[in-house]
């Protein structure tokens, strides 16, 4: 695990004055500095675009109750049986499709993000990345921030959307590491910033500049965001609010209208509605010029640049749509950045 900014040097506990520092008592342990620490957290992303990795990442991602919310003995057997069986290699022909020269583009995007957030916040903080499934897991995320001499950790989920299967399942993992800790170090968490408007802001932003490159006008602004099963809404998840609130949201920064829909339908279960796909080809059998937007995403990845960029691009236009674009995620952009920098040393208040 790396972190971006420079590494600790121990001090001398203060527990000696400066008279008794020359007789410290060498079994005594090195006390770190107190610096501030920025875990960013993203979800993860399988080591290789084979379904060997695939499947190892796939069988850690949905083993975690906060993705599946079924009793083990049932899912355990149809994950085991059924989905690591078909699923691995389905889905590693799609991770083939977008796989670029630095891997996977969540994993990418996710470092220069942390490497972009340390350039801007300079000496102020250590920042490192982690991810809540597959490599750079979030204890060693927490652990090397520790090494570096940070006292105070602020946690930065991407997510600008609150999910229990996204959010809570990351707080979850650092206070599962935290348990293990003699010294804990304080701790933050950075909220959902769906509504925040320098949030908005920055997709607004993104939005206008990436339509002004286009040849033709879009007719209509569709946001895509990761689907979730319907009942998680009924439990009390606030996910499906938060989503509709940003599509509203962005499109009254807009002055447009912003249609929401929900992807990546996983399972039998019902999930929330209205479907991306099914909205592509209705909007395409109407002869449609569409942008598609993913505000759920703080950087590209499989969902978004196979899923949509592609498959839905496609489906889109044999259905008879006019044109398609599909926006980037804010990634590691400079209004991306910035507005990531505000929203951290927002959080950071009283502390720097
Ligand atoms: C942005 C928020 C996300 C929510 C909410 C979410 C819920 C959720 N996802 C699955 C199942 C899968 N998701 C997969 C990929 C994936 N999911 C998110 C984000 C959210 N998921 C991202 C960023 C990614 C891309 C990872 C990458 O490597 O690029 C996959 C793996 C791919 C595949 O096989 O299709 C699965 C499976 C469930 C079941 C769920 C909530 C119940
Ligand atoms: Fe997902
Ligand atoms: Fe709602």
């Amino acid at each position: 695990m790396t972190v971006e900014g420079p590494l600790a040097t121990p001090e001398i506990g203060n527990c000696y004055g400066e008279a008794e520092l020359a007789r410290l008592p060498a079994a005594h342990p090195a006390v770190t500095a107190d610096r501030i620490g920025v875990l960013l957290v993203n979800l993860g992303t399988p080591d290789a675009p084979m379904s060997r990795a695939v499947r190892r990442y796939l069988a850690e991602f949905l083993s975690d109750r906060r993705v599946v919310e079924l009793p083990s003995l049932i899912w355990q057997p149809i994950l085991r049986g059924i989905v690591l069986a078909v699923r691995p290699r389905k889905s590693a022909k799609a991770y083939r499709e977008i796989w670029t020269s630095e891997g996977s583009p969540l994993a990418a995007i996710t470092r220069r993000q942390a490497k972009a957030l340390q350039a801007s916040l300079g000496g102020d903080a250590v920042v490192a990345h982690a991810m809540r499934y597959g490599s750079s897991p979030i204890a060693d995320g927490i652990d090397a921030l520790l090494a570096a001499g940070c006292r105070r950790i602020l946690v930065a989920p991407l997510y600008p959307q609150y999910c229990a299967a996204t959010t809570a399942s990351v707080s979850d993992a650092v206070q599962a590491h935290m348990a293990r800790l003699r010294w804990q170090p304080a701790l933050r968490i950075l909220p959902p910033y769906h509504d925040d408007d320098r949030h908005l802001e920055a997709l607004a932003s993104s939005l206008g500049r990436a339509i002004g490159g286009l040849d033709f006008v879009p007719d209509t602004i569709v946001a895509s965001f990761h689907g979730m099963p319907e009942r998680t809404l009924h439990l009390g998840d606030p996910y499906h609010c938060m989503c509709l609130k940003t599509a509203r949201r962005l499109g009254e920064v807009l002055g447009k209208t912003v249609v929401p829909s929900f992807q990546s339908r996983f399972g039998k279960a019902k999930w929330l509605t209205p479907a991306t796909d099914m909205m592509l080809e209705a909007l395409g059998r109407e002869g449609r010029s569409v942008a598609v937007i993913a505000p759920g995403f703080a950087a590209d990845c499989l969902e978004t640049l196979e899923e949509i960029a592609i498959r839905g691009r496609e489906q889109f236009l044999a259905a008879g749509g006019r044109h398609f674009a599909y926006i980037p995620c804010l990634n590691d952009s400079d209004v991306g950045m910035d507005m990531l920098t505000a929203l951290v040393r927002s959080e950071l208040s009283g502390w720097l």
